[in-house]
């Protein structure tokens, strides 16, 4: 039986744990609070993520990540991007020496504007073909409870990609491999920031073709940065680009979509961080990603009002005003 490391259990982490154990793994997974843990292996439930959901009985939880990581083949890593770095430092050195690292991270980080793989890579000292990142319209609510979804499993290794893939393909999330892991990581990180830009719009009652308009332009932003960075523009046609962006810009369920919402009903950035229990990326992330594509030449100007809207305290309406008053280009363009 494959074991399997997640780690740790918020929603996207206990959510990929059951997908891991209904696939036939043993999964354990690494809470941060014993009451978390001890309400997994005492009731199969994870009240604080994820209430009301019943968890397979392979699913073993605890609060020592070494007890986790001694034999695990897969190293699933769901913790807030930001937390990332610090977080492997301390997990790495417990690793197997044949583990593969798994991304379920949609995150910039701060500073170095490196993507997540990227900071898997420095701090545990392991190669591209140890390292794979699952992306795609994966709200965590929804998988919990089986409703039929895909996904993005993308690797630089086609082996390491078919073996994440067939340890997470399920009769309710089918996996799809992607050699691009570039495009996969960019399109999960920026369609968070787009994600706010349209939870704004929704807040300041604005309808369907400011949405859908919202999306085509926040996907060629995302497009631009890509190529940039050679990215395969195909992976943003696909789940982790146009997927992922209709999935978050138009569920509520989405935290970075709820965020923007809040901001676009009038609320200040620190009002609506006093009521984030969990985290919504987009708001760490628009500026690593402003300073990635600043430094290519690459324009991204809904990202850029995101960040003033966060940032500089730049009313929503008036970044709507904003992007609406540039001079009107072709639709595509490369930079
Ligand atoms: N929830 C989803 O629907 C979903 C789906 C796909 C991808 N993701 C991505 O997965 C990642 C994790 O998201 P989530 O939804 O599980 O978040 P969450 O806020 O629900 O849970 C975060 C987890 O990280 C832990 N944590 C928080 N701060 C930490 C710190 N400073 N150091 C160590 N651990 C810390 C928490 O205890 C919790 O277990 C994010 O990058 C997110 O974009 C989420
Ligand atoms: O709740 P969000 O905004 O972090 O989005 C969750 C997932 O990334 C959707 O695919």
């Amino acid at each position: 039986m494959r074991r399997a490391a997640v780690l740790t259990a918020g929603s996207w982490g206990t959510v990929f744990a059951k997908v891991l154990a209904d696939a036939g793994a043993r999964v354990t997974l690494v809470a941060r609070d014993r009451e978390v843990a001890d309400s997994i292996n005492g009731r199969h439930v994870n009240p604080r993520y994820l209430d009301g959901v019943r968890l397979p009985d392979q699913v073993r939880a605890t609060v020592r990540p070494e007890q986790a990581l001694r034999d695990a083949e897969l190293v699933v890593l769901a913790v807030p991007s930001h937390a990332l770095r610090s977080c492997l430092l301390d997990w790495a050195p417990m690793v197997g020496p044949g583990a593969v690292y798994v991304s379920l991270m949609k995150g910039m980080e701060a500073v170095t504007s490196h993507r997540m793989s990227e900071v898997i890579a420095q701090t545990a000292g392991v190669g591209p073909d140890r390292i794979a990142v699952v992306s795609g319209p994966n709200l965590a609510r929804e998988i919990a409870v089986e409703h039929p979804a895909a996904t993005v499993v993308a690797s630089s290794s086609a082996a390491t990609a078919h073996q994440v893939q067939s340890a997470c393909w399920t009769p309710y999330l089918r996996p799809y491999t992607n050699g691009d892991v570039v495009g996969c990581e960019l399109g999960g990180a920026v369609k968070n920031v787009i994600a706010l830009a349209a939870g704004m719009l929704e807040g300041m009652g604005f309808g369907t073709n400011s949405q859908a308009s919202l999306i085509a332009r926040g996907l060629a932003e995302t497009m631009r940065l890509g190529a940039a960075l050679g990215a395969e523009p195909m992976t943003f046609a696909g789940l982790a680009g146009l997927g992922d962006l209709v999935a978050t810009c138009g569920s509520p369920l989405s935290r970075n979509r709820t965020f923007g919402e809040r901001l676009g009903r009038g609320m200040t950035l620190e009002q609506v961080l006093a009521q984030q229990l969990q985290v919504a990326e987009g708001v760490r992330s628009c500026r690593p990603l402003l300073a990635l594509a600043e430094g290519l030449g690459v324009s991204m100007p809904i990202t850029r009002q995101v960040e003033r809207v966060l940032y500089e305290g730049l009313p929503p309406l008036e970044a709507v005003k904003d992007l609406m008053s540039h001079e009107p280009g072709p639709e595509y363009r490369p930079r």
